[in-house]
Parts: structure tokens; sequence; C-alpha cells
């Protein structure tokens, strides 16, 4: 067991999560249960008071941007951040430093706030580079918290074959039109997994996506990005980059 900075004992055990086969081509997985409640309760309190507003690194060199009107944090790396890491790391099949994952970012939407269509790989190649890590192969987008009266807020990637049998409606939004893709719904606890780059190291854009607006309501979300490269140090403290 492990103590966090909030005085808890923690105990890293990996929940019995279920994935499930979105897209093979791009590789797009779901992931139910991926966080656990006392993770996500964790993490939560967490991040209490150090809220800012969210950058871009990929379009705007860092900048703030009405394409993304969320608010970002990074809570140092605790006891909860490694195990989550451990998962993330164990799922893409244990050959992944952990020095290639980004210090893991937390993100909060209030009412009207989104992120519009955007890649998570970088276009730009001045933000690939081997010392900067390189391009982001996958990501991992987690549902941490989503307030009862949360409406709006799903996922969505546009160029994905949507899914019209009922059995998908609990963690799709089947509602939308056709032409929109598919729509993950914000479910707490549970996460997207998906493929950035294609076998020769090119950006894919079938992997475009949105975080819709969150109408009413809030939601916190996390992302977790592999690199290519493996510039982060091993656990301590890491200057955070403005992504
Ligand atoms: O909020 C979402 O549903 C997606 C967020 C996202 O794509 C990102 O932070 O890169
Ligand atoms: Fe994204």
């Amino acid at each position: 067991s492990d103590t966090t900075a909030d005085g808890d004992t923690f105990v890293c055990q990996h929940p019995p999560y279920r994935p499930q086969l979105i897209s093979t081509s791009p590789l797009v997985v779901y992931l139910h249960d991926f966080i656990t409640p006392e993770e996500r309760a964790h993490l939560h309190r967490a991040t209490n008071g150090t809220w800012r507003r969210s950058a871009i690194t990929s379009n705007t060199g860092g900048a703030r941007s009405a394409v993304r009107t969320s608010q970002s944090t990074y809570i140092p790396r605790d006891p909860v951040l490694a195990c989550i890491e451990d998962r993330a790391l164990h799922f893409q099949g244990e050959a992944v430093p952990r020095a290639s994952l980004e210090p893991l970012q937390l993100v909060r939407y209030a009412p009207g706030e989104r992120y519009s269509f955007h890649s998570d790989w970088f276009g730009n190649p001045a933000y690939t580079s081997p010392a900067a890590g390189g391009n982001r192969v996958t990501s991992f987008f987690a549902y941490l918290y989503v307030s009862e009266d949360m409406t709006g807020g799903g996922t969505n990637f546009p160029m994905l074959e949507p899914k019209r049998d009922a059995a998908w409606c609990r963690i799709l939004d089947c509602d939308d039109v056709y032409e929109n893709g598919v729509t993950f719904r914000a479910v707490e606890g549970n996460a997207v997994f998906w493929q950035n780059l294609r076998e020769d190291g090119t950006g894919d854009p079938r992997v475009i996506h949105a975080g819709l607006p969150v109408v009413t309501g809030e939601k916190i979300g996390m992302n977790t990005w592999t690199r290519e490269a493996a510039p982060w140090t091993d656990g301590g403290d890491q200057a955070y980059p403005e992504v």
C-alpha cells in the first residue's frame, strides 16, 4: 500500500475492466470500468483549485483558443496516477516505457464548454522531434466525473462508422444522425482508447474527434497520451508541457 498527498492509503488494484471493439481500422476500443470509483474520487479531490484555461499545442503553439474552452490541470504523479499509468501501459503490451507517457492531463467542462474537432496527433513537426517526445501514438480519454444533471458532453468521432444495433445505445448516442459518425456518451469510469498513427507513423485523419459542448452540468475527463519517444523521467515531479 502507499499514501497519497491527501493522506489516503491506496492499494493499486486493477479493476476487471471490459473492452469492446468499436473499430479495427482505425483501432478504437471502448473500455468499461477502466478507472475505479476510488481512483475517480481521489483524482476529483486532487484537482481542487488547480484548474486553468485549457491550451492547445497542436494548433496554436500552446495558446488559449476558442477551439478548446475547457479548463485543464495536471496532478503531480502519485500512487493513484502511477496505478492508472501501469494499467495504460499494460493494455499496450508492457513493452511501452513509462517515460513515453505524457503526464496525465485532466480536463473539465462547464456548460457551453467544448473541444472542437481536432486530432490528438501533431501535424506540426515542431512538436514531434524525439526530444519533444515524438508524436502521440495512442490516446485514452477517460470519463472521471459526470454530474447527475450533465447533458451533452459526448465524444464525437465523425469519421467512424456508426453502429445501429440497439445494444450499443448504453455507450453510444443512438439519437445522433448517421452522418455524425460515432458519439460516445460520457459514462463515469469508462474510457475510449484509439490509435493515432498509421503503420507508417503518419497521423490518421480518421480519428479526428471533438468533445461536444456540455449543455448542463459538468464533465471531467482525463487524457493519457503515449508518445513515440520516451523523454519523460520515471516518477518524480516533472515539467508539464502545455498541451
Ligand atoms: O472531452 C472529450 O470528450 C474529448 C476531449 C479531447 O479530445 C482531448 O482533450 O483531446
Ligand atoms: Fe482529443
